[in-house]
């Protein structure tokens, strides 16, 4: 098995009295999925804001390819390979599709590095191509999807969170987001990170799913060993089934 590039340990954070991550552990190996998933209010958002800094954990740490990231900027992150797609696919609407992509690589110097990464990036989503000079707000939500995971990669990660990527799109729509990051995966060794509330879909990506219930992990294992009915009740809590060895 791979290194594991995300550790995550005993990780709880709080906002005020209310507990949204309690002592939540997993690992990201190295070029993998993991797939979270979990009802409303589980955690799944928080965990994703963590990783980033853009939530201070109570306790617990999150280890980055060995290395602590306590107290690090969200821009130092960053830097160390993490980007974060949140949910709701935030692209600047008035600005052109080609104009989306460039902002990301503003404080990049290596003109022919950028040059570079758009034209491998057209590569992987041939359907911006034609809509470079469209402004971003006219695009369909699976196109706006696509642009903000091609924005994302302008940075170069290693890891990629991202929070509900199939939030408002035709199944249709997600089977193409989900080939498309498969894909890069497959191309650049990246490590996803992949919330979904949708236990099924989670679990149709046969990865290592963990299911978040009220901050905690109830279950976790590889998708195909995960059987319908105990996804299902580990999801609404009926009944609490036995805790896997982690993924
Ligand atoms: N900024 C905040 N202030 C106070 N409580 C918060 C805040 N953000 C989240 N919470 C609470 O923390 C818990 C976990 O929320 P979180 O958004 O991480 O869950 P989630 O699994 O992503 O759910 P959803 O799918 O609905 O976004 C919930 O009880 C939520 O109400």
């Amino acid at each position: 098995m791979s290194a594991a590039d995300l550790s995550v340990q005993d990780l709880t954070v709080r906002y005020g009295s209310t507990v949204a991550l309690r002592g939540l552990s997993l690992d990201v190996a190295q070029g993998s999925t993991l797939m979270l998933t979990g009802p409303n209010g589980a955690g799944k958002s928080t965990l994703c804001k963590s990783l980033i800094g853009w939530v201070r954990p109570a306790s617990g740490a999150l280890l980055w390819q060995g290395q602590s990231l306590a107290g690090l900027s969200p821009e130092d992150i960053a830097a160390r390979g993490i980007a974060m797609i949140p949910e709701g696919r935030h692209v600047f609407g008035s600005l052109s599709v080609i104009d989306n992509l460039r902002v990301a690589a503003t404080r990049r110097r290596d003109r022919a590095g950028i040059a570079a990464d758009l034209d491998r990036l057209l590569a992987v989503f041939p359907m911006l191509q034609p809509r470079l000079q469209q402004a971003a707000g006219m695009l369909s939500g699976g196109q706006q999807q696509m642009l903000v995971i091609a924005r994302a990669l302008m940075g170069r990660p290693r890891l990629l969170v991202i929070d509900e990527p199939s939030l408002g799109l035709a199944p249709q729509v997600t089977d193409q987001v989900y080939a498309t990051l498969r894909q890069l995966q497959a191309e650049q060794g990246l490590s996803l990170l992949i919330v979904e509330q949708s236990s099924r879909r989670a679990a149709a990506m046969s990865s290592p799913l963990v299911l978040l219930r009220e901050g905690q992990a109830v279950l976790r294992g590889p998708a195909s060993q995960i059987d319908a009915d105990t996804l299902e009740r580990a999801y609404f809590g009926d009944d609490s089934p036995a805790l896997e060895s982690p993924p």
